[in-house]
């Protein structure tokens, strides 16, 4: 609805007044934090000034450390409260350029006057802090905006529902104070926004939504019911901005007790951390912990193996072949991933405490101070009620004790006396003094040769042992590598962890499990379960602080990995969002159907909401993309007209290259800063990257590639997921490359990377997955002789 121009000037007049109100704000929070900076860093430069420092005496040594403490923890507070106040600073400063973007004018039902409330990225009170000029967009009034249409209406708040009358629902674009755009709407936010928003060329970093989140996005934001919570959407339906606003709207609804370090986001690979890494920022909130499971795994057992990453995997599995093993391994794969073996290894674990552990036999110098059978009787000889990993604790603390006896008998050995010759003057003093201190409460006369000899003898037999020690300690002398290949060496042990079944292809997918860790190595689908078992003997590494997981790209995980996720951090509630038609990894998938993760905290804890309009492409985009895929017909695209996808044949690959390097010129030229051009595998990548790196600039990102930048970009398909482009070209996106069936969603995943242009570029003949792609709903462009 137009505007009169009266309002508008009222409008304005009001951003004047609040404006200037932000900015004398800021100007005292300037002065603030000038000077806690100041302090922080006095503080840091003083910092060992401030601690006494005593390493003397036994008790000197306690109170330096703490003094230590102390000093950290006032620094630290310190350097907190000065984070905090630029959070806010910066905030205000985005507020200043833009106070808000939207307006409603609301009266409760019991009477009162009609109040008027603007929305903005955080809330702004006057001089004397009792009104609000700007509400924060997470306020409970707030989901009136978000949710409700001019009319009788009703909000949530913790007491209970406040109903009334919205008289008013108004949007602006407000930048560098000025209102650029403003008009009254019904009950969907901007579709006029959106157009706006949406039309714009694609970023490094993600933005935040707050003033264009749709109805259904903010169901996702504040639901605050469930322990899961399943989002299901199709290709650039918002999954990850909504994720990303919900954690600002639980920080926000939840202040007293969450932080945001108390929260965890799962990524698909480390680029994508770098993505969305400035949304939460931006709306003045710390950023949550982000991490891959990658990397989780490769800091729990990286040390232990040649880890395979899951990008590895997906490259050995793209380059599919009948007769090499393939097949074999995607068996193993499949059942790997299984919830069903995360079962059988729970199992396995109460077993072993009764029978079965295998132990490596504690050596010193090729002598064996403890055998293996040793081990296991003392093992056995617990009570079978302690835990498994008590139980290993006990036998460590066992073995530890036997380590000291040992070299207490070693100390008269001759090699000991062989060593003691070598000593030099200053360790032997250090021996000396040593011990005198342990000793200080008994006489000990100073000439005391035959004590003095003991001395040394025990700081030699000590400094020998000490990696033994160190060895034990760090409980090696389990043999995890062993138990755990043993699952896929003894059939009977096997079948009985497994319910008396054996998995299909059990018989061939064994040996290549088995002989790929001897070899040292450890693949991608037996990271998680050889780290499961692992904990059940070691103790579990729960991590209780967390409250709350968002997983992104829930379907690249396996139920296995979920279940295990869901041990890890067993008080913590789950946000799991994710598209069934793009789980790449569809064998191992959770997400291949719904029923898996809907059972994972039971259906009674779980909610699950559907997002099926498609914000991220044009309308024609979208409309090709969603033929390729089973349901895609309930996809809804975003009304943003654009050109077809264009498909070309051309009859070979130098036609190919020429063609892109035309197009990419032509891109640069028009101003799309991020074009991709995307490729099935990393080495296809390569190939392309060498075939037309001296024409065009360009990088080439791997799975090492930490940031995502400006420009012109080769990318593998699965690396390109979650992140989107102005313009896409598909790389050889012909029939002998993309033929399988099991290779639909990769495809589909790679083209709804587009923003604005997609282009399909195909050798002789195009992929058989645009097969029931109507032909109206692209160009074709056919260069073949
Ligand atoms: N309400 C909204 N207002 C403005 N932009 C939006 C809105 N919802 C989504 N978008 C934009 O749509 C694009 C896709 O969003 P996002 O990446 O969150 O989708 P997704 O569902 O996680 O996608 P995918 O599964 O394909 O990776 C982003 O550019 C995002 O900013």
């Amino acid at each position: 609805m137009a505007i009169e121009d009266q309002d508008w000037q009222a409008e304005q007049d009001r951003v004047n007044d609040v404006t200037a109100k932000i900015n004398s704000k800021i100007r005292v929070l300037e002065q603030q934090v000038g000077e806690s900076r100041g302090d922080v860093v006095g503080m840091r430069k003083d910092f060992w000034d401030e601690v006494s420092i005593n390493f003397s005496e036994q008790d000197d040594v306690g109170e330096t450390s703490t003094s230590l403490r102390q000093q950290s923890q006032v620094l630290s507070e310190l350097e907190l409260s000065h984070r905090r106040s630029s959070l806010t600073l910066d905030k205000l400063r985005r507020l200043s350029s833009s106070p808000y973007f939207g307006r409603i004018d609301f009266k409760e039902k019991d009477g009162g006057p009609t109040d008027r409330i603007y929305l903005g990225i955080g809330s702004f009170l006057d001089e004397n802090e009792e009104d609000f000029l700007i509400y924060d967009w997470r306020a409970p009034v707030s989901s009136l905006y978000y949710d409700g249409a001019p009319g009788p209406a009703s909000y949530r708040t913790p007491v209970g529902s406040i109903e009334g009358d919205m008289e008013l629902k108004r949007q602006f674009v407000i930048r560098d104070a000025n209102i650029k755009v403003l008009f009254d709407t019904g009950v969907t936010i901007g579709d006029e926004l959106l157009q706006q928003v949406l039309s714009h060329t694609a970023d490094n970093q993600m933005k935040n939504i707050v003033a264009t989140i749709q109805k259904e996005q903010n169901s996702v934001i504040r639901n605050d019911r469930s322990r899961m919570l399943i989002v299901q959407g199709a290709a650039g339906s918002g999954k990850t901005s909504a994720a990303l606003q919900r954690v600002a709207y639980l920080l926000y609804r939840y202040r007293e007790s969450l932080r945001a370090d108390q929260m965890v986001l799962f990524s698909p690979n480390s680029m994508f951390n770098s993505y969305v890494s400035t949304v939460l920022p931006e709306l003045g909130e710390e950023n949550m912990l982000q991490t891959t499971f990658q990397a989780y795994l490769e800091v729990r057992i990286g040390h232990e193996f040649d880890l395979e990453d899951i990008f590895s995997q997906m490259e050995y599995l793209l380059a599919w072949s009948e007769d090499d093993g393939h097949p074999v391994r995607v068996q193993g794969i499949r059942y790997k991933s299984s919830a069903e073996y995360f079962k059988a290894i729970r199992r396995y674990a109460d077993l072993l405490l009764h029978e079965g552990m295998s132990f490596r036999a504690v050596r010193f110098q090729g002598r064996e101070i403890v055998s293996r059978q040793q081990m296991l009787d003392q093992f056995y000889s617990y009570d079978p009620a302690v835990k498994l990993g008590n139980r290993i604790e006990l036998l460590r603390e066992w073995l530890l004790k036997e380590v000291n006896d040992f070299g207490r008998r070693e100390r008269k050995e001759p090699w000991v006396e062989e060593q003691i010759q070598t000593l030099s003057t200053d360790d032997y003093h250090r021996a000396y003094t040593m011990m005198r201190r342990k000793q200080k409460n008994k006489s000990v006369s100073f000439d005391d040769f035959q004590l003095e000899a003991e001395m040394a003898a025990r700081m030699v037999v000590n400094n020998w042992l000490k990696p033994l020690r160190k060895w034990v300690k760090r409980l090696r002398f389990i043999d995890l590598s062993g138990l755990y290949r043993r699952l896929f060496t003894d059939e009977q042990l096997f079948t009985r962890v497994n319910g008396d079944t054996l998995p299909a292809g059990w018989h061939e997918f064994g040996p290549q499990t088995v002989s790929r860790m001897q070899k040292g190595e450890l693949a991608y689908e037996d990271a998680t379960p050889y780290l499961y078992l692992k904990e059940h003997l070691q103790g579990f590494r729960s991590n209780t602080s967390i409250k709350h997981m968002i997983v992104d790209e829930v379907q690249d995980y396996s139920p296995f990995q979920l279940e295990f996720m869901k041990r890890l951090f067993p008080r913590a509630r789950m946000t799991a969002l994710g598209d069934l038609n793009q789980a790449i990894y569809s064998h191992n998938s959770v997400f291949d159907e719904e029923e898996p993760l809907l059972e994972l905290y039971g259906k009674e804890n779980t909610e699950l909401i559907r997002l099926t309009r498609s914000y991220r492409s044009t309308y024609e985009i979208v409309d090709f993309t969603r033929q390729m895929i089973p349901g895609g017909e309930h996809i809804v695209p975003f009304n943003r007209r654009g050109d077809k996808p264009v498909v070309s044949l051309y009859n070979d690959r130098e036609e190919m290259h020429q063609e892109i390097v035309r197009n990419i010129h032509h891109l640069q030229q028009q101003g799309y800063q991020y074009t991709a051009i995307i490729c099935k595998t990393e080495s296809e990548c390569t190939e392309a990257y060498e075939a037309l790196k001296d024409q065009i600039t360009m990088r080439k990102m791997t799975k090492n590639t930490p940031i995502f930048e400006k420009g012109t970009i080769i990318i593998p398909a699965y690396l390109a997921k979650g992140v989107e482009f102005d313009a896409v070209i598909l790389y050889d996106a012909s029939r002998d490359r993309y033929n399988r069936e099991a290779e639909r969603k990769l495809f589909y995943t790679a083209c709804t990377r587009a923003m604005h242009l997609l282009y399909l570029y195909a050798i002789e003949e195009p992929t058989p997955l645009i097969q029931d792609v109507n032909p109206e709903s692209y160009v074709l462009q056919d260069y073949r002789d």
